[in-house]
């Protein structure tokens, strides 16, 4: 049974249909993700990495193929899986433990047990003292950490990270990286980031996705060394192979824009 990957998807495809018409915006994917691993999605605007995540995440069918959840076609959005994005989407109403508990209101497992879990959640997250206090007291990189201790609450198997750190300064940034990695780990979290940085996707994965575009497909995977994947992100920055990954990926995403044209999108 732990066998059994944690997501796979078995040639998915989706077409967009509006009043313009159809678009073919992704064409047969195929990926296997064990527990515990931690990929990235990097291409080019517009190549499609959001819909992945949000096929991913059951919000809508794909048109083809299918997404599975530990062996399990996915039907529709699903508690096992938790969706953090670039904006934090707190509700200024609601104090940082509420905020960090809704996930449990929505799935209905709200208990004195679950809310010692979220006490315990915000403290790893360096959050320990600000429970009580609302959203505006506190900064984005804090804000961005109640987000993740939201999604870990309700102990998703799967994580989608859709660029949550792009809106933050660059050593928050790295300081969140290191906690989002250190925590997802420990907690043996499988998770898929989509991010623009490269230096961020070759820092916190084990694997790297480069999409082509025009549909949208997986060109290219990237295994990162294992001297990268065991160093913390800030210390895989400073490693003599960070420089070489660093550079395939980006020579990978220049060939895609060369051969890409202009996305319609
Ligand atoms: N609801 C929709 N209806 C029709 N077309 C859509 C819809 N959502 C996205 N698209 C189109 O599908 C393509 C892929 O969009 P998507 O947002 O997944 O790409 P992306 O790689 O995440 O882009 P970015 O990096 O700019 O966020 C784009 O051409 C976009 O215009």
């Amino acid at each position: 049974m732990s066998d059994t990957p944690v997501l796979q998807l078995a040639d998915l495809s989706h077409v967009y249909v509006n009043e313009k018409g159809a678009a073919l915006v992704l064409e047969g994917l195929q990926l296997s993700l064990s527990r515990g691993e931690f990929l990235s999605l990097v291409g080019p605007s517009g190549c499609g990495k959001t819909t992945v995540l949000n096929l991913l995440a059951g919000l809508f069918p794909p048109t083809m193929g299918r997404v599975m959840l530990g062996g399990e076609t996915v039907t529709g959005p699903s508690p096992k899986v938790g969706y953090m994005l670039q904006q934090d989407y707190l509700f200024p109403w609601r104090s940082i433990r509420d905020n960090a508990a809704i996930g449990l209101e929505i799935n209905g497992t709200k208990t004195r047990a679950s809310m010692e879990a979220v006490d315990e959640v915000l403290s790893e997250l360096g959050l320990g003292g600000y429970g009580s206090r609302y959203p505006h007291e506190l900064s984005g990189g804090m804000r961005q950490r109640v987000a993740l201790a939201r999604t870990l609450v309700t102990e998703p198997e799967l994580l989608l990270l859709d660029e949550p750190f792009s809106a933050l300064d660059l050593h928050i940034k790295l300081q969140l990286e290191e906690l989002v990695q250190r925590t997802l780990k420990r907690l043996s979290k499988t998770a898929v980031l989509v991010t623009h940085d490269l230096a961020e996707a070759a820092a916190m994965s084990d694997r790297v996705i480069v999409m082509g575009r025009n549909p949208g497909r997986f060109r290219s995977e990237l295994v990162v060394p294992e001297e990268i994947r065991t160093a913390s992100p800030m210390n895989a920055r400073k490693l003599p192979t960070f420089q070489d990954i660093f550079e395939q990926l980006w020579s990978e995403l220049h060939a895609v824009e060369r051969e890409g044209g202009e996305n319609s999108g």
